[in-house]
């Protein structure tokens, strides 16, 4: 029996490119020697994990001491040596090569940012040459669950200036047949909202994922002005579309208390927060409701809210396998956000995912902050069959990007396309 033969990597570039907020960021292209050509760029964070992979910069006089130029100079030099002559197929090989000659634990020696273009790189170029989109390649034909999208639609924390302590006030339009329909009412909510808060008095400046930021006077006033906008626009909420909250609590806890609306709140009085909320609001997901360093609150958070809504783990898990596998053990959280340059591998990611749907933890495919067009995690959506996605709102093209990209390979799929929020309306079952 003859294989297909295995196409080698004959060249890589990287080149600094910017993001979303005007800072330097990295991209690579990887080039086949049977001419297919992969191209991948690298987000950055603004609300970062303290154990997350070491994103290079050269703290110099450049772009206020965030220039890429080592990260761009160990694409070309050190990481183009370790990956020209391999087998573009050979993901894992390639990323574990790349790790062995980086050579630390956080990937501080190459960068993270680095290692993650050229691996992203790869995986583009390996599916051109099969002929394949990106998600057929990584999930053959099992990859086809088009994931319900988590739409960040008021910002605050690090994010943006509205005042508001919690970093991300999501809609998630999970109750639709398809993805088309559920994002045309991500929209739709989007706009009304806008609108919404235009009338009540509000500004309608955005902050950095595209979402409003009007200074509003507390949380709750936030919830109900989304629910407002929800039943506005024609939809049910509860039924059609849901809320979702990132606190990012990382950002506003001093080591032993919560700054919560200008008080300071024990673990025990900030769950106490989120269950008035879960009970009065039809929140789905509450994302960081506790600091990574707070394991005794996420112990709390977990026993307490873990049967009725998604507990996500960002900072606490930073889409590290040994870390995520120890918060397991410690019975902390049920779903973890998978951010790939946390980690800065795509086989790392593959691996953590993985490893979440087997102990039965929920994987949303998320952005970053910093953003580029870059539309890769749309495809890793799919291909894993995460079932979800948080890409920001829906607007700004390069949030916009990845939404329009599920679009396209739901229409690729055709008939075989499953919209995850039909096929799991888990959400039924919640006694509140
Ligand atoms: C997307 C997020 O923000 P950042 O990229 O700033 O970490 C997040 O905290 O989930
Ligand atoms: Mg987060």
């Amino acid at each position: 029996m003859e294989y297909a033969e295995s196409p080698v990597i004959i060249d890589v570039k990287g080149r600094m490119v910017l993001d979303s907020r005007g800072n330097p960021t990295v991209e690579a292209t990887v080039l086949l020697e049977d001419g297919s050509m992969g191209t991948a760029a690298v987000p950055s964070g603004a609300s970062t994990g303290t154990r997350e992979a070491l994103e290079l910069r050269d703290n110099g006089k450049e772009f206020g001491g965030k220039g890429v130029d080592k990260a761009v100079a160990n694409i070309n030099e050190a990481l183009a040596e370790v990956v020209i002559g391999m087998d573009a197929y050979d993901q894992a090989g390639i990323d574990m090569a790349m790790i062995e000659a980086d050579g630390t634990e956080n990937k501080s020696k190459l960068g993270a940012n680095a290692i993650l273009a050229v691996s992203l790189a790869v995986a583009h170029a390996a599916a051109k040459s099969l002929g394949l989109p990106l998600f057929a390649y990584l999930g053959g034909v099992q990859g086809k669950v088009l994931p319900i999208p988590l739409m960040n639609v008021i910002n605050g924390g690090v994010h943006a200036d509205s005042g508001l302590d919690f970093q991300e006030f999501m809609i998630v339009p999970a109750g639709f047949d398809n993805y088309s329909d559920a994002l045309r009412a991500g929209a739709e909510v989007y706009q009304v909202l806008k609108s919404v808060l235009k009338k009540q008095g509000y500004r309608i400046a955005v902050g950095d994922e595209g979402g409003f930021a009007p200074t509003l006077p507390n949380h709750k006033a936030a919830l109900q002005v989304l629910v407002e906008a929800i039943q506005t626009a024609g939809y049910e909420p509860g039924k059609q579309v849901f809320l979702a909250l990132d606190a990012a609590a990382s950002e506003f806890y001093d080591g032993t208390s919560y700054k919560y609306e200008g008080k300071q709140l024990s673990s025990k009085d900030m769950l106490a927060v989120y269950e008035e909320m879960v009970s009065q609001y039809p929140i789905i997901s509450i994302e960081d409701g506790m600091a990574e360093q707070d394991k005794e609150g996420w112990k709390l958070i977990t026993q307490s809210l873990g049967s009725k809504v998604l507990l996500v783990g960002d900072d606490v898990f930073v889409t590290n396998p040994a870390i995520f596998t120890k918060g397991v053990e410690d019975g902390i959280a049920n779903a973890i956000l998978i951010k790939l340059n946390q980690i800065g591998t795509l086989t790392e990611t593959l691996d953590v995912i993985r490893t979440a749907h087997l102990v039965g933890y929920r994987c949303i495919i998320s952005h970053r902050s910093g953003e580029t067009e870059d539309t890769t995690i749309s495809h890793l959506a799919v291909a894993t069959n995460a079932g979800f996605i948080k890409t920001g709102a829906p607007a700004r093209s390069e949030r916009v990007a990845k939404y329009n990209e599920l679009l396209r390979i739901q229409e690729y799929l055709g008939d075989s396309a499953v919209y995850f929020g039909k096929v799991f309306p888990w959400w039924k079952a919640v006694k509140r």
